[in-house]
């Protein structure tokens, strides 16, 4: 049976563009059986009742930060599967403003943007269509079709949804900076994560004890053994309480990061296993410490636990 993948759309959105990467990669662009859903957690919900085999989603936005919807509908609530992710694609992000014909950008009154892309161009926007106001559009793509339906003047959207909508380009290559970079996620069911690449990255979500100093010894189970954390958030799950989100570089396989996650098992009210997945390559850091090789020390345990030492 050919895989169903449902992502963040409608199609032209940049998690579409996200997932088509991902495809290719595994060697799937043209057979993958792709169905657009209207947000993040609708994608997320898709895969726990199985209505979709995998799901592409933003997570985390280099100038907007995390993707919130996402981020909540990753950890499940009780008696609901856990997700994983599989891959990760990263894009360099700037958008394109199109409108239905050509016209004076001093007559564009309304721009209709998603907030997380009206957050990466305010700026610009300002700066190109001083008279306009932004009004709210439900995707990057949906921007391009409130445009097409006479509902705003023009839209920030991508290309390939301005090409849709057959719109005339107003400007292209916007961003208020010129090295955004929005990060995606391919997930689905729990299962075995990808085999180690040697570049992975490894996420868990945290519910730790409201006491002293749980958030400081659950980072450190990571900093002891060497291993760096890429990622800290943490979203509120009631009032003055929060929920943690770790990334750290290496694969659960690693021995290093398996014992992390056991001291976390230990410690933690919950630890809920995001999966382990091998880094973009456009985002692979070659500085980090190498995390010490844990399967010496392993080996001589069991050696002396044998007696043979
Ligand atoms: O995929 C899209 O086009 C989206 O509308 C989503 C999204 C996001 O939520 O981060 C994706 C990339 C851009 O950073 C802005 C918006």
């Amino acid at each position: 049976m050919v895989p169903v993948y449902a992502y963040f759309g409608p199609a032209g959105t940049f998690t579409e563009m996200a997932l088509d990467a991902v495809l290719r990669r595994r060697g799937e662009a043209s057979t993958a059986t792709k169905i657009a859903v209207s947000n993040p957690p609708a994608v997320i919900d898709l895969i726990r009742s199985g209505g979709a085999d995998f799901g592409c989603v933003p997570i985390e936005s280099s100038l907007e930060g995390a993707v919130p919807a996402t981020m909540d509908a990753l950890s499940p609530s009780a008696g609901l599967p856990r997700v994983q992710a599989y891959a990760e694609a990263a894009l360099d992000i700037s958008f394109t403003v199109a409108a239905a014909t050509p016209m004076d950008p001093a007559d564009v009154r309304t721009v209709a943007a998603y907030p997380v892309a009206a957050g990466q161009v305010r700026r610009s926007i300002e700066e190109l269509f001083p008279r306009a106001e932004v009004v709210v559009a439900t995707s990057n793509s949906g921007a391009a079709r409130d445009v097409a339906e006479g509902r705003a003047d023009a839209a920030v959207t991508t290309a390939a949804a301005a090409r849709m909508h057959e719109l005339a380009t107003l400007a292209d290559g916007v961003a208020d900076s010129d090295d955004a970079v929005t990060r995606f996620l391919l997930l689905g069911p729990a299962g075995p994560p990808p085999e180690p690449t040697g570049a992975d990255r490894t996420s868990v979500i945290l519910d730790l004890p409201n006491t002293p100093g749980s958030l400081v010894a659950a980072m450190n189970e990571f900093a002891m053994r060497g291993i760096d954390l890429t990622r800290i958030e943490s979203r509120p799950v009631g009032p003055g309480q929060y929920r943690f989100y770790l990334d750290a570089r290496g694969h659960v396989r690693d021995a290093a990061v398996g014992e992390a996650l056991r001291a976390l098992h230990r410690s933690a009210e919950r630890v809920v296993f995001l999966g382990s997945w091998p880094v973009d390559p456009q985002l692979a850091v070659t500085t980090a410490a190498t995390p010490p090789d844990h399967t010496e020390s392993r080996e001589w345990f069991h050696r002396l636990l044998s007696g043979e030492l």
